[in-house]
């Protein structure tokens, strides 16, 4: 019993937020990154609307462009070798990276309960899991978890650039991960806790979409595509087959 669609031989995971509490800290380094930035522009503070609206899914410096231009300042695009003090969009990206790692090294990486139980079910259940996330951050996240062991694919932040790929709210990374496991997207079920996923899972018409709320925004998540919404994919386990 894992309470999706009897179709469905696939599920494709978010990482942080679905799987693992590194959401929160994600925020929190974006929050310290763009205020620092702010404060020297004369713009108000980074809000949480404005990390779900413009931040949260998306590949880092698609997250820094989109909010920027969000409160039209001009931000020059600068190169991977900008250190973290610049004001370029790859300056402020390397500057939320070393915040969002000390955070990750000071404070830990847990798995939610609820997710290990339900990667447990469908792991039983004999359903293909993989891992689609914006993070370049995620093979040590998964690994930190303790999480690496249940996953067959794993598309993220890394593969988006080497591949060229579109990160969300375009679907292509979800569809690179469910090539990668030989399924249809109408076979495969997407789990996302960000507006910028559960677009990319109607997108690329997934065969279920599943919004993951940690935020209060269950509304929203239906909104952008999510056919179901739970507070932790535990609920899954309780839901009767149809
Ligand atoms: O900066 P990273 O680790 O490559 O992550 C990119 C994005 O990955 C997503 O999983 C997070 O929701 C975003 O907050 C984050 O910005």
């Amino acid at each position: 019993m894992i309470g999706l669609p009897a179709t469905i031989t696939t599920c494709l995971f978010d990482l942080d937020g679905v799987l693992t509490s590194t959401a929160s800290l994600h925020r929190a380094a974006w929050k310290r990154a763009f205020d620092e930035l702010l404060g020297r522009r004369g713009s108000g503070e980074f809000t949480d609307e404005d990390y779900a609206a413009y931040v949260d899914g998306r590949p880092r410096l698609d997250g820094v462009r989109a909010f920027v231009a969000s409160r039209g300042l001009d931000l020059p695009e600068g190169s991977p070798d900008d250190p973290p003090d610049v004001d370029t969009v790859h300056g402020v990206g390397t500057r939320k990276n070393d915040l969002v790692l000390r955070m990750i090294d000071e404070q830990g990486v847990e798995p939610f309960p609820g997710s290990e139980r339900y990667l447990t079910a469908v792991r039983e259940a004999g359903l293909a899991i993989g891992v689609v996330t914006s993070s370049a951050n995620a093979e040590n996240v998964l690994a930190a978890a303790g999480l690496d062991r249940f996953v067959q694919a794993r598309v993220d932040g890394v593969t988006i650039t080497t591949e060229g790929l579109r990160g969300k709210p375009a679907p292509d990374s979800f569809l690179a991960c469910a090539r990668l496991l030989g399924a249809e997207p109408a076979a495969a079920a997407v789990f996302e806790d960000a507006l910028a996923g559960v677009e990319a899972g109607r997108a690329g018409r997934f065969g279920h979409v599943v919004g993951v709320d940690r935020a209060d925004q269950a509304e929203a998540l239906r909104r952008h595509g999510a056919d179901v919404v739970v507070t932790d994919l535990a609920e899954l386990l309780e839901v009767p087959p149809t």
